[in-house]
This record gives C-alpha cells, sequence and structure tokens, in this order.
C-alpha cells in the first residue's frame, strides 16, 4: 500500500533529520465589533521619494509625541518571508519542552536571549502565564556564540537575513524621527545601529490558550498596562485581538491587525533620550474575544535597544533645546552616564529575575536617575 500523506512526511522527518517547518497561516480576523484604536499608516514605500522622508515625518510627529502607536505598511519585506518565520516559531514552540530549554533567557543578568518558559505563578492566582518566547539576538560577531536551538541552526541563513531587514524598518523610522527632532537624518539609526552590540532582539512569541476562567482570574490579578523596555517595538500584524493601548484621552482601545503591516511604538530609552519629547505608550494585552479564545496567539515582534556604546544621555536636539527641556548637565559629555545595554539589563532583570510574578501597582523602577512607572491602570 502507499504510504498516506502523514507516514510520507514522517519518513521525510527521518531521512532529512531536519525539523519539519510547516507552513502557518493567519487566524481569521475577530468578528466582534470593538473598539479600535485609529492609527496612523505610515507608508514606507515613499520613504526614498524626494522629499519624501521629510513628508514621512510630518506624518509621524502626532504619534511618536502624543500617540505613542502607529502602523508602516509597503516595508519591502515580502509577506511569504513573514509567515515563513512565523512558522518557524509555531514550530519552535511545538518542540519537546527539553529541547525547549536548552538555552534559557539568563534572567539574573538581565540578558532576555533565549528561551522564556511559561512557568512563572501569577501571584496567589493559582494560575501561570501563557506566554512563552524565544529571542534572537542579531547576527553579527558580537553573538555568534550565542547558543542556538536546533531549528535555529537548521534555518540560520534565513533567520539572519530577516532579521537585518527588519532593523532596516527600524532604522528608517529611527530616521523619520531624527528629522522630527532635528537631529542629523542617522544620529538615532547609529545609536541603535545592527552592527554594534545591543539587546537587539527578533522574537517568537505565543499566548498559549487559557480558559475563559484561567483569563479572568489572571487579569483579576493585574490586569494593568506597561511601556516596553527599549526604544522602538515593532510587531507584525497580530489578527487575534487583545493588545491594547491606553489613548491619550486615558481609554484602552484594540490595535486591529493590519494585512502585511507591523505595528509599531516608541518606548521608555528612547523617551529617556529625548526627555520625554518621545512618547513611550502604555498598552496590555488582554483576553481575546470569544471568537479567538481557543486560537494560540502567536506573535512575531523585533525589539530595538540602545547598546553598550550608546550612552544614556539626552540626545542633542535643536527642538528640545528650544523646548526648554536639555539641562545643563544633559549636556556635558563629562557627566557619567549608563550605557544602553546597562539600564535594558537591569530593567529585564527587575521585572522578570522571579518565579512568581508581584503585584506591581503604585511601584516605580530607577536606575541610575532613569525611572519608569511598573503599571499603568
Ligand atoms: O503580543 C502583543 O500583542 C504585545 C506584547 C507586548 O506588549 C510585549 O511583549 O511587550
Ligand atoms: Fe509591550
Amino acid at each position: 500500500m502507499a504510504p498516506s500523506a502523514t507516514e510520507r512526511v514522517e519518513s521525510q522527518i527521518t531521512s532529512s533529520n531536519r525539523i519539519l517547518v510547516k507552513p502557518w497561516s493567519r487566524p481569521k480576523p475577530t468578528s466582534e465589533d470593538l473598539e479600535w484604536a485609529p492609527l496612523v499608516k505610515i507608508d514606507l514605500s515613499r520613504f526614498d521619494e524626494p522629499g519624501g522622508k521629510q513628508e514621512l515625518a510630518k506624518q509621524l510627529y502626532d504619534a511618536v509625541t502624543r500617540v505613542g502607536f502607529w502602523v508602516v505598511v509597503n516595508t519591502g519585506i515580502d509577506d511569504a518571508r513573514v509567515l515563513r518565520q512565523f512558522s518557524i516559531g509555531n514550530t519552535f514552540f511545538k518542540e519537546p519542552l527539553e529541547e525547549k530549554r536548552k538555552n534559557p533567557c539568563n534572567f539574573a543578568e538581565g540578558e532576555y536571549f533565549g528561551y522564556r518558559e511559561n512557568s512563572r505563578w501569577i501571584g496567589d492566582t493559582g494560575v501561570k502565564e501563557n506566554i512563552e518566547m524565544l529571542n534572537i539576538p542579531k547576527a553579527i560577531p558580537a553573538y555568534e556564540n550565542e547558543p542556538k536551538h536546533e531549528i535555529m541552526k537548521e534555518n540560520w541563513e534565513e533567520i539572519a537575513k530577516f532579521h537585518r531587514d527588519v532593523w532596516e524598518v527600524a532604522r528608517k523610522l529611527f530616521v523619520l524621527i531624527a528629522i522630527i527632532l532635528e537631529l542629523p537624518e542617522n544620529y538615532l539609526a547609529d545609536a541603535h545601529a545592527y552592527d554594534d552590540a545591543s539587546d537587539d532582539h527578533l522574537r517568537y512569541m505565543i499566548y498559549n490558550v487559557r480558559t475563559q476562567e484561567e483569563w479572568d482570574r489572571a487579569q483579576a490579578y493585574s490586569k494593568g498596562g506597561h511601556t516596553d523596555f527599549g526604544s522602538l517595538t515593532l510587531l507584525f500584524s497580530q489578527h487575534v485581538a487583545g493588545l491594547q493601548i491606553r489613548t491619550p484621552e486615558g481609554k484602552w482601545q484594540y490595535v486591529k491587525p493590519v494585512e502585511g503591516g507591523i505595528t509599531c511604538n516608541a518606548a521608555d530609552t528612547l523617551t529617556f533620550l529625548t526627555k520625554g519629547f518621545v512618547k513611550s505608550t502604555v498598552h496590555r494585552v488582554v483576553t481575546p474575544p470569544a471568537d479567538q479564545l481557543n486560537i494560540p496567539r502567536l506573535g512575531l515582534l523585533y525589539f530595538s535597544r540602545p547598546g553598550d556604546t550608546t550612552p544614556m544621555r539626552p540626545v542633542p536636539s535643536p527642538l528640545l533645546e528650544r523646548l526648554g527641556l536639555l539641562t545643563g548637565e544633559d549636556k556635558d559629555p563629562n557627566h557619567p552616564v549608563v550605557s544602553g545595554t546597562e539600564y535594558v539589563r537591569a530593567r529585564v532583570k527587575d521585572v522578570h529575575h522571579k518565579t512568581v510574578l508581584d503585584k506591581r501597582e503604585g511601584t516605580s523602577f530607577e536606575f541610575k536617575g532613569l525611572k519608569v512607572q511598573n503599571y499603568y491602570d
């Protein structure tokens, strides 16, 4: 008898010994009528047109300074490549736990590369976190010796190319933000350069399915919002609803999936570097709507962070100067400041180096004069 399709697939695995990456496809968007946040859409295909960057910078101004979230489209990254990354991530999360556990995040040192298990309890709720993630460092010599899971080794060339191409989207955004700040165009891109050591990472992330009752218990304990730790976060269109931003008017609104788009947000270190001018927006992930409750919420993200050679000193922006935001200390190159990596690692350690997630209402985090709130209603 001819082998069935599944038998053939299994024999392919054994004969090539490679992990089979099954194509993953996006789930259907919710049909619930949710309150969606109106986000500006930045068309990156216009970036290289004459005057294009200046025009896009104008369009981005309000998003960067007031809303904190926006969407980019026409990024130049083919959707088949995006889906392939989702597929690799999805396959990774289905690997046996012993394999996933091979390279855990070293939270004791505030290092976020590697696998984060969904092993921590949420306070005293009896419910555990449902999030797993794999954080992949930049494909540069500095991280050549970072341990890699099998699936990463097998697909490394593809992952490495994708990694750099996603950073290229972040680079363009840094250029637009530098234009807004009246800085030399490459100022912020250079401060977050791909080839310099930093804790940037590409992230495969999954919110495993849990029951409504478990969601309720988890969210009753903590439904607060957070801000991201680095400078920019890029989230490839997420079709399972749940991400909400806190609007400038103080309302929670959902982020809508945009086919082929990337939802972006500014984060804490960019706020520090601009003395609060760039807004690090508060957001959270809540229970998905009923028609998506049983869909694992697979995510693909890129986190850009200032690195080892970027001092956490406010940028010399003529605009910030005119706004009176820069003090003498900010402008003094001899005033000691921490590096981007030092700050980010201190923050990661404070949030994640624990086995039970604690209540953080009313608390804040401070490291060498850089302060953020831990929790937002
Ligand atoms: O999964 C999402 O939609 C966003 C996740 C998030 O906010 C984070 O990982 O910081
Ligand atoms: Fe976040």
